[in-house]
């Protein structure tokens, strides 16, 4: 994906001695990182890492952090919220929603919400258009809401464990919905445990523990020097 992609002026994200606690606890400590856009990163991480806590306050849905962020050269905010489509690891839609009123709030909310893209993922998800949320499959609810969160057209995507909880035959093609929906000149930050099913489509890696980073890298570079697969590497590097 890099190579096709244009230099930004400054990085798509930039974070700089993150720290974030809830109840005293670090759960970001001192993380810097800087991220440049026409790149697919996997964020990766044991539980509890810190890998929800990072993409909600690049999505501007955390405060009282500390540290410096930017998304977009924009500190976390209304202007770099309307950069950045975020799709959260629950359910965020109503339960009475079908895919078409679904679509319809989305287009209420985000300017750059493009409703025929939209309509061509759910098709190319094969989701049935005559059922509400709460009648879908989770697989099927996940379908949906990448394929709106993948229809705006924003600068920054950030996909909390859009893959988790469905089966491996969906993964595959949820994966294939993703990319296809990636325009090259953004960034898409997704966060999994799930090493090895993203690992074909992760131009860059980003390893956490413990709110830091442990290790960080282009995919093609870590397997080179390492020589081994991500999913190895995860291990290895999580076990020492
Ligand atoms: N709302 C909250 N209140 C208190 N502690 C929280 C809250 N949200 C997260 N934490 C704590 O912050 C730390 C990081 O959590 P976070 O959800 O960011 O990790 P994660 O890497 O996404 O984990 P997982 O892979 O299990 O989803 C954890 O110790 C967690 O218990």
């Amino acid at each position: 994906m890099s190579s096709t992609s244009i230099t930004p002026e400054h990085p798509a994200v930039e974070v700089e001695g993150l720290r974030k606690t809830y109840h005293g606890r670090a759960a970001l400590d001192g993380l810097s990182l800087q991220l440049a856009s026409g790149q697919i990163v996997g964020l990766m991480g044991d539980n509890g890492s810190g890998k929800t806590t990072l993409l909600k306050i690049l999505a501007g849905l955390l405060s009282e952090w500390e540290g410096e962020v930017r998304v977009e050269g924009r500190a976390p905010g209304p202007e770099s919220k309307a950069m950045v489509s975020f799709l959260p690891d629950a359910s965020f839609l109503a339960d009475g929603l079908r895919p078409a009123d679904a679509i319809a709030q989305y287009a209420r909310f985000f300017a750059d919400f493009d409703e025929a893209k939209a309509r061509e993922m759910i098709d190319f998800f094969a989701l049935p258009w005559d059922l509400t949320l709460k009648e879908m499959s989770k697989g099927m609810r996940e379908k949906l809401q990448i394929s709106l969160a993948m229809s705006r057209r924003a600068r920054v995507y950030l996909l909390d464990e859009p893959i988790s909880g469905v089966d491996p035959a969906s993964r595959d093609v949820i994966l294939r919905g993703i990319i296809s929906g990636f325009a090259e000149d953004s960034l898409m930050i997704i966060s999994t445990h799930l090493i090895q099913d993203v690992e074909a489509i992760v131009d860059s890696v980003v390893f956490l523990r413990g709110g830091r980073i442990l290790l960080q890298g282009a995919a093609d570079e870590l397997r080179e020097q390492h020589q081994m697969g991500l999913d190895a590497l995860f291990r290895k590097v999580y076990a020492s």
